[in-house]
């Protein structure tokens, strides 16, 4: 998913604001994105900026390090890769000195990498100096108001230079990006696949100024006291001038309005999260009913979420079958997300270690769990056979999404469909081998099987589509991005993408430990690992010259102030030599 976040005070003599507001919004996106994070802001016409791997906590030191990060401006960004390695060298935001000073900060995932890659290198002859297709997207963008030949850009100048951007980059984004010294850009697709929100608060210190604030969901603004918030239209960016002024602009017309149906969050594109879950689970409950009969539901003894997404669904589903609801999972609170953690053998582990069964509840009982989804069956495997051992009889499990066949192709790493439980190549994968004469169709039985349920209900797509639609008040939006499900994508999808897509994972399935790498998407391989790897250097940074002691004869464009010597690798730059050198 990604979390991104763009902030601008009216007032651009405030030094300190900017970076805890930034590092306080990263918590309440935080479940966007766990592997690495990033705050770049802005003092005086210099970049300064801090990253590295990890959740927000630890790359800031619970906040200590956020001394080295002045300015009125900055942007912030939380990964969960999809393209490129998990490197900290890809961690966001990216910075781009030419022209102007940039950072980007992207959440979603660009289709046509290798083309964009050719282009920089051979066209625009510009360096990239990761696999990461948000570097690709950044020097896109800064190529094109390079053509300007301009000292200075205008707001103008600034869209054209996005058009241009939006023309040659295809997959999806929503993205915050940061111009030294004059302002903040945010932008979004032309079908509006990821979310971005703009909202606003009243400056502090200016009097009938505002302060701006986009970010990837509506909770981070509301949290932070920015009002009046709005969602930036599928091809629509914003530019917010030092001193707060915002401009928006239709960059390329909007195609569609079909934001991703995964998105977890808040409030976004008028959408009620909360609502749309409640609407899941009225219309799971009725297709319980309907696989199930009167029969099968009136022998459910209990309705039983799976912590946590689920909540709210298996909340409606219990009282629509007016079956007792029980939250007989606990959640251990010190373990994060499974489903984003790379590796398989590390989520297997982590589904145990997160819940743990309350033995009464299942004893002697015939049970229904609840889950929002089934995408490598990780969590449905363990938590049924959980069930089992606390004593359950028979078991139930009930998804509010359809099987996943499909991959995700915008900037959610869900699976390769072959790691898919319900891709009918599922039993290869298992078995390791390819079966000849066999027809594998997964069938709902097939899958109860393989997480060894009694039974197995998905919710059907339309269901889905519906339930999310009613939640959107004025009914804006009524279709969605479903190609997970269905294959039917948005955006059109580069000759022989799928082919590079399924050739990259198979071979990365062949990796020792069997773990299959995040972010196969654009097919390249982490170069730390890769043929053409060198060691790594790091830069040395002279002082950030507006913290207390530093030395003001030292400075650099690009700050990072290390304090310990593990926190360098914010800094360090690695010098892969490519393979044809
Ligand atoms: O079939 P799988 O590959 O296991 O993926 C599906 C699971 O992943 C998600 O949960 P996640 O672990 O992200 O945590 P959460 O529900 O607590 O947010 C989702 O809610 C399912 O439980
Ligand atoms: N999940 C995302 O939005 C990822 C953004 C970008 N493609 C990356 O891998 O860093
Ligand atoms: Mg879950």
């Amino acid at each position: 998913m990604c979390g991104v976040v763009g902030l601008l005070l009216a007032d651009s003599e405030s030094h300190t604001e900017v970076s805890h507001l930034l590092f306080e919004s990263l918590f309440y996106l935080q479940h966007r994105g766990q592997d690495a994070c990033g705050i770049a802001t802005c003092a005086k016409g210099r970049i300064y900026q801090s990253k590295g791997n990890g959740m927000a906590a630890k790359v800031f030191q619970d906040g200590a390090r956020l001394v080295d990060l002045p300015g009125y401006m900055g942007i912030a960004h939380l990964r969960y890769p999809t393209a490129g390695s998990s490197s900290s060298a890809e961690s966001q935001p990216f910075y781009c000195n030419s022209p102007y000073g940039i950072c980007l900060a992207h959440n979603g995932n660009l289709i046509n990498a290798p083309e964009l890659h050719k282009y920089l290198d051979e066209e625009a002859h510009r360096h990239v100096n990761t696999d990461s297709d948000s570097e690709l997207m950044l020097n896109i963008f800064a190529n094109a108001l390079n053509e300007t030949g301009k000292a200075r850009v205008n707001v103008e100048d600034i869209f054209r230079s996005l058009t241009q951007m939006y023309q040659k980059c295809q997959g999806a984004w929503a993205a915050t990006a940061m111009i030294a010294g004059f302002g903040i850009l945010a932008f979004r697709d032309s079908h509006g696949i990821r979310p971005l929100l703009i909202g606003t608060r009243p400056s502090a210190t200016i009097k009938g100024a505002k302060d701006y604030m986009i970010a990837s969901e509506s909770i981070a603004l509301r949290q932070l006291g920015f009002k009046d918030f709005r969602d930036i239209l599928p091809g629509e960016a914003v530019f917010i001038q030092k001193g707060g002024k915002a401009e928006f602009k239709q960059v390329v017309p909007m195609k569609s309005y079909t934001p991703d149906i995964f998105e977890p969050d808040s409030v976004s594109d008028s959408i009620s999260i909360h609502k749309s879950r409640q609407n899941m689970g009225l219309r799971l409950a009725d297709k319980i009913r309907e696989t199930l009969g009167d029969e099968g539901v009136r022998g459910i003894d209990v309705i039983i979420p799976v912590p946590e997404t689920s909540n709210t669904a298996a909340a409606v589903v219990s009282e629509r079958l007016k079956i007792p609801l029980s939250n007989a999972f606990i959640k251990n609170r010190y373990v994060f997300r499974t489903f984003i953690l790379p590796g398989q053998k590390l989520r297997q582990k982590s589904v145990r270690r997160k819940l743990s069964a309350i033995e009464s509840e299942f004893k002697g009982r015939t049970v229904c769990l609840v889950d929002d989804s089934i995408v490598r069956g990780t969590t449905s495997k363990e938590i049924v056979s959980m069930a089992r051992e606390a004593g359950a009889v028979k078991v139930y499990f009930a998804s509010c999404a359809p099987p996943l066949v499909y991959p995700h192709i915008y900037g959610i790493d869900l699976a390769s469909p072959h790691e898919m439980i319900a891709h009918e190549k599922f039993y290869e994968r298992v078995l390791g081998f390819q079966v000849a004469n066999i027809e594998y169709n997964q069938t709902r039985e097939d899958i109860a099987q393989i997480i060894g349920a009694d039974d197995l209900i998905y919710q059907d797509l339309d269901d889905l589509k519906q339930a999310c639609a009613e939640a959107s008040p004025n009914g804006g939006v009524k279709e969605f991005e479903v190609g997970v499900f269905c294959g039917k994508y948005q955006t059109a999808v580069p000759e022989g993408y799928f082919d590079h897509l399924h050739e990259i994972r198979h071979k990365n399935r062949a990796n020792p430990g069997g773990e299959v790498p995040r972010g196969a998407l654009t097919g390249s391989s982490n170069p730390v690992n890769g043929p053409g790897a060198n060691k790594p250097f790091t830069l040395e940074v002279p002082a950030n010259p507006l913290s207390k002691n530093a030395d003001p004869a030292a400075s650099a464009s690009v700050s990072s102030a290390p304090r310990t010597p593990e926190h360098r690798e914010d800094i360090s730059i690695h010098n892969f030599a490519s393979e044809n050198q």
